[in-house]
C-alpha cells in the first residue's frame, strides 16, 4: 500500500515542558492507527502538529510525500482534518451551516453553493444528523455534537482523518454506534484514521497498528496484539500483573 504520512524525528517543546520527543513512524493509505498512550503522553500534540495547528520544535512530518505547513487551512487543503477532544462547533450557526463551511473552503472546495448544501446535507444524513440540519449546533446532544465534529472534519473532503477521543462521554450504545459508523464512513470515503482513544479495547479491536506514547516519548508501535503483549506498555499503563486486553 502507498505511504500517506511519514513522521520523522518530531519533538514539540513548550517553554520547559517537552510535550513530544523524536517521534517516527509512517502510515500506509486505508490504515487505522491508534495512537495510545496516559493523559499528558503527547498525543494531542502531535495531532495538533499533523494537522498544522501546532509548528514541530524539530522533526519533519509529511503528507503524500509534500511537507505539512504549520497552518492548519494548508493542512486541510492537503487533506488532514482533525477533530477536538473538546468539540468546536460554531453554536449559533445551523449544524448545515456548520458543514458548509468545510465545503466550500476545505480540500475539495466546491464554489457553488447549492451544489455545497446538497453534498452537506447527504453528509449529515449519513452521519444520522439530517433531521437537525437547519437546527443550531448547540440544540445537540453530546453525541450529537460528537458526530458533528466528526461532519465537519469530513466536511472539508480530507484523505487522512484524525479522531481525538471522539467516543468519550458516550454511553455503550453510542460507541458501539459510533464505531460502525466510523468504519463505514472510512469504507464510504476511502479514508485513513488517525485515533486516539482512551478505551483500549476499543483501541485495539479499531486498530491496523497502534503507536504507544508515554511522557512524550515513542514506547512502541506495533499490531494491536503486539502492544498487548508488550511489557513495556504492560508496566506503563496497568502494573506488573495485568494484561492490557484484559483492562
Ligand atoms: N499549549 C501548551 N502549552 C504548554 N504545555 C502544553 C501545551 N499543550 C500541551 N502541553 C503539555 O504537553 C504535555 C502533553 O500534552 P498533550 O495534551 O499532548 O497530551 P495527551 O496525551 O493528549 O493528554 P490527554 O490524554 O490528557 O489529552 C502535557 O504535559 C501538557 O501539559
Amino acid at each position: 500500500m502507498t505511504e500517506l504520512l511519514r513522521v520523522q524525528h518530531v519533538s514539540k517543546r513548550f517553554g520547559g515542558v517537552i510535550a513530544v520527543q523524536d517521534v517516527n513512524f509512517t502510515m500506509r493509505q486505508g490504515e487505522i492507527l491508534g495512537l495510545m498512550g496516559a493523559n499528558g503522553a503527547g498525543k494531542t500534540t502531535l495531532f495538533s502538529m499533523i494537522a498544522g495547528n501546532v509548528a514541530t520544535t524539530s522533526g519533519q512530518i509529511h503528507f503524500e510525500g509534500k511537507l505539512v505547513p504549520a497552518r492548519p487551512d494548508l493542512a486541510c487543503r492537503l487533506g488532514v482534518a482533525r477533530t477536538f477532544q473538546i468539540v468546536r462547533p460554531f453554536p449559533g450557526m445551523t449544524v448545515l451551516e456548520n458543514c458548509l463551511i468545510g465545503t466550500l473552503y476545505g480540500s475539495g472546495r466546491q464554489k457553488n453553493l447549492q451544489a455545497a448544501r446538497k453534498t452537506c446535507r447527504t453528509l449529515l444524513d449519513e452521519l444520522g444528523l439530517g433531521a437537525q440540519a437547519d437546527k443550531p449546533a448547540a440544540s445537540l446532544t453530546l453525541a450529537g455534537r460528537k458526530r458533528l465534529e466528526i461532519a465537519r472534519a469530513l466536511s472539508t473532503h480530507p484523505k487522512l482523518l484524525l479522531l481525538d477521543e471522539v467516543l468519550a462521554g458516550l454511553n455503550a450504545t453510542e460507541v458501539n454506534e459510533a464505531l460502525s459508523l466510523i468504519q463505514q464512513l472510512k469504507q464510504h470515503y476511502g479514508l485513513s484514521i488517525i485515533i486516539i482513544e482512551h478505551v483500549m479495547k476499543v483501541l485495539m479491536r479499531m486498530s491496523d497498528r497502534i503507536v504507544v506514547m508515554h511522557d512524550g516519548h515513542q514506547l512502541m508501535e506495533g499490531t494491536p496484539a503486539e502492544v498487548g503483549n508488550d511489557p513495556r506498555v504492560i508496566r506503563a499503563y496497568l502494573g506488573e500483573q495485568k494484561n492490557v486486553r484484559a483492562a
